[in-house]
């Protein structure tokens, strides 16, 4: 029977030859499905879950790097000091292109396979890592800065969905604050690695070890792709059953005793794969005629509850960048060095230490204190901490010159910039807890219908954002003064958490029907 003439409903019969209609048509499958997808994740799946999160440590050290790069290029490049505006291109560049290229990624792992992606950034993070690494003018760094946002951009999209579907159900959740706490350890990474080759390494080829160090996890991990299987669910979409059975038994560590587990979780994907495709093959031809896959844009801006859902996911990520937190992640060692700082580079590893300590904490406090809540206590402890580094920063004098960081030696030990540094940690360490983590549950808001495109969109707001903090962040300390760009943030912080508090349902605790189903008929806020 041809797929797309099959009938959805299920017709609780079967003879040998025929496909079964649905997964309880075979003896014992959901039962079987559920136990074996909802076991403790094995050796094997942690081995799988490594090896992707790799990507998520170059998205960390490639985009934490430039931090320390920035203050120890010199007149490396173009023959000259990097003004504000090279510094702000060379970095906002990389979200550039991870915006750009996150949509098309979609398209390459949907076609080729998920490992495919992986594989094609690994390439991207090489050849930028060498680009960067040899340039001597600001335009080639910038070009290698292109190419690392490309391989960023397609990273941040293809491994949390690696993982998701290579995992057992009941670990899929926890999996996505897993990749964020690689993303972390990687900036971590970069920053001491930037600190340790600016401190020890010599003045000209310190920084581009900085960033050519980027391409051995990606050699590494380029080798490790040739071992990883592809997901069971691109397999059977691909039409290899057979090899999915195999990577359903060795990710449930079911290999021959339950022989008929396999059968039924890899019947269960053909079965809902099925589905979707009739669904879709239906709508598209009564709706679209040849605009052929429009229907789900139109079913995500068409429906209310979707366009809730797509409200709140971009609502939380556009937060998570426009409130700062990336300026300090990209340029802290830039403000810390203009302070007087006597070690700018060591003094910024604080802010990438803090972040990765408190993403560990949130791990075990987000399920138990639940999604909005941690958002609306520590936000407002963010928006403190900005407005606390406002007053810090009121009193010190951070005149840009080329010995800014001589002249202002004298205050990198005085009391107003000790208040800065504390603040800093304040607002990183109560980002970490919340907005570092919260938005990237995005896809829990979504029915599975519109998920993948939902989480999309929400995803490239995050670039967006993330581009248009990198661009207008040291321009505005220029032009406002660092005390009024920390007031801009505090008072979005303010914004963001009216919004939080209106439209944000708690969503911890409940299955993804539930949570899907609180957006039905309006926001699902219980105050
Ligand atoms: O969740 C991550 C994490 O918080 C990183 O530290 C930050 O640099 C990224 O922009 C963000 O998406």
């Amino acid at each position: 029977m041809d797929s797309s003439q099959a009938p959805l409903i299920s017709s609780n019969r079967h003879d040998d030859d025929a496909p079964y209609d649905t997964v309880d048509d075979v003896p014992g499958a959901r039962a079987a499905a559920g136990k074996a997808t909802d076991g403790r994740p094995g050796v094997f799946v942690l081995i799988l879950t490594f090896a992707a999160g790799i990507s998520g440590l170059l998205f960390g050290y490639d985009t934490g790097v430039i931090s320390a790069t920035l203050v120890s290029i010199g007149k490396a490049l173009s023959d000259r000091d990097l003004t504000s505006m090279d510094k702000s291109i060379i970095t906002s560049s990389t979200s550039l292109f991870a915006l750009l290229v996150s949509p098309f990624s979609s398209l390459i792992a949907d076609r080729l396979g998920r490992k495919r992606v992986i594989l094609y950034a690994d390439v991207l993070f090489i050849l930028g890592a060498i680009l960067q690494a040899v340039s001597s003018t600001v335009p080639a760094m910038v070009a290698g800065r292109c190419i690392i946002g490309a391989a960023v951009g397609a990273a941040s999209f293809v491994v949390p969905l690696y993982i998701a579907e290579i995992a057992p159900s009941s670990y899929r959740g926890r999996l996505v604050t897993i990749n964020v706490l690689f993303i972390t350890l990687g900036q971590m990474a970069a920053y001491i690695i930037g600190w340790a080759l600016s401190t020890y390494a010599s003045k000209e080829s310190g920084w581009r070890w900085m960033v050519g160090l980027g391409a051995l996890p990606a050699a590494l991990q380029g080798v490790l792709v040739a071992f990883m299987p592809e997901t069971p669910r691109w397999l059977v979409k691909a039409g290899r059953s057979e090899d999915a059975k195999r990577v359903v038994q060795k990710v449930n560590g079911v290999q021959g005793r339950f022989d008929g587990t396999a059968d039924a979780i890899i019947k269960e994907i053909e079965l809902e794969i099925r589905e979707e495709d009739e669904t879709r093959l239906l709508q598209d031809r009564q709706t679209f005629g040849p605009w052929n896959g429009l229907h789900v844009w139109f079913e995500l801006l068409g429906e209310g509850k979707h366009r809730r859902a797509l409200a709140i996911a971009c609502l939380l990520q556009g937060l998570q960048q426009l409130s700062g937190f990336n300026s300090l992640m990209y340029f802290s060692a830039t403000i810390f060095s203009i302070m007087g700082f006597e070690s700018p580079t060591l003094t910024s590893l604080i802010v990438a230490v803090t972040n990765f300590v408190f993403t560990l904490v949130a791990l075990g406090l987000i399920d138990k204190i639940g999604r909005r809540r941690i958002l609306l206590y520590s936000i407002p402890v963010m928006a403190l901490g900005l407005l606390l580094a406002a007053g810090g920063f009121s009193y010190l004098s951070l005149e840009q010159a080329p010995d800014t960081a001589s002249a202002n030696e004298s205050q990198g030990r005085s009391g107003p910039a000790i208040v800065v540094l504390v603040s800093i940690m304040i607002y990183v360490a109560s980002y970490a807890l919340g907005l570092g983590n919260v938005p990237w549950m995005q896809s829990e808001l979504f029915p599975l219908s519109v998920r993948s495109v939902g989480s999309g969109v929400a995803t490239a707001t995050n670039w967006a954002a993330n581009f248009a903090v990198g661009l207008t962040f040291l321009p505005m300390m220029d032009a406002l003064s660092p005390s009024w760009t920390f007031v801009l943030y505090a008072g979005i912080c303010t914004v963001g958490l009216g919004l939080v508090w209106r439209i944000y349902p708690e969503t911890a605790g409940l299955s993804l029907e539930e949570a899907t189903a609180l957006l039905d008929n309006g926001w699902g806020v219980r105050r």
